[in-house]
């Protein structure tokens, strides 16, 4: 379970790999505090700059608008941050790639054996948080997997945010086992890639709002 250094009102979510309209009104309605947009050609859920404009307009103020990227040409990330607040680096990028983002920005880390997460978060001093995926050889994210939560470390210099193969089913018990800044996920409220299931959005908010009541209880 993370230290925190400020207590935590409730757990955000970040909900990933929004490519349709309807979704981002979704996510919005369940109640949904991020929205990501994959701007890796090589994802399902990819979408390109003209889909981003037009999805990133709908997004209302106070939700954070998030665009993830895979070792992209640093053009790409300054034509496509016109449209974010925060930008995902989910690749293999340096701390000083990332250091260059045109917008704030977090560094996802795959839980690959022997990663060490303290030094993670010192290299990634500038970063406003790190998402902890699943790592599975040749995918860069969006697996749908999960990954042993008790390898993340008490103290760590930066805030969490948790993903890999999160669900309505097993989001609270992540929560109540990490503690993390923030949950993430993409496959655990699809029907089927890349289009949300209104659903599942609902269950899975509803699931959050259940272990933070809990939490508060404790
Ligand atoms: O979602 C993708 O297709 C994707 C492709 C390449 C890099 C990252 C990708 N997704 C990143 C995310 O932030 C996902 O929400 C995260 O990997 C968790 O996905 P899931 O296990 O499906 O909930």
């Amino acid at each position: 379970m993370i230290e925190h250094a400020t207590p935590l009102a409730r757990t955000r979510v970040k909900i990933c790999g929004i490519t349709r309209p309807e979704d981002v009104d979704a996510a919005v309605a369940a109640g949904a505090d991020a929205l990501g947009f994959v701007l890796w050609p090589g994802s399902k859920r990819a979408i390109d700059e003209a889909r981003l404009a037009q999805l990133a307009a709908r997004v209302p103020a106070f939700v954070t608008r998030v665009g993830l990227f895979v070792d992209s040409d640093p053009a790409l990330v300054a034509r496509c941050a016109e449209h974010l607040d925060l930008v995902q680096f989910h690749g293999e990028e340096t701390a000083a790639f990332c250091a260059a983002s045109p917008r704030p920005w977090i560094k996802a880390l795959r839980m690959r054996d022997g990663l060490d997460l303290v030094a993670a978060a010192e290299a990634y001093h500038g970063a406003q948080a790190l998402l902890l995926d699943a790592y599975r050889p040749g995918v860069p994210g969006g697996t749908g997997e999960t990954f042993d939560w008790s390898r993340i470390p008490a103290s760590l210099a930066k805030p969490v945010i948790l993903a890999g193969g999160l669900t309505p089913a097993n989001v609270a018990e992540a929560i109540g086992t990490v503690r993390p800044l923030a949950v993430d996920v993409s496959g655990g409220v699809e029907a089927r890639f890349g289009v949300k299931d209104s659903a599942r959005l609902r269950a899975f908010l509803r699931a959050v709002r259940a272990a933070d009541a809990a939490r508060a209880g404790d």
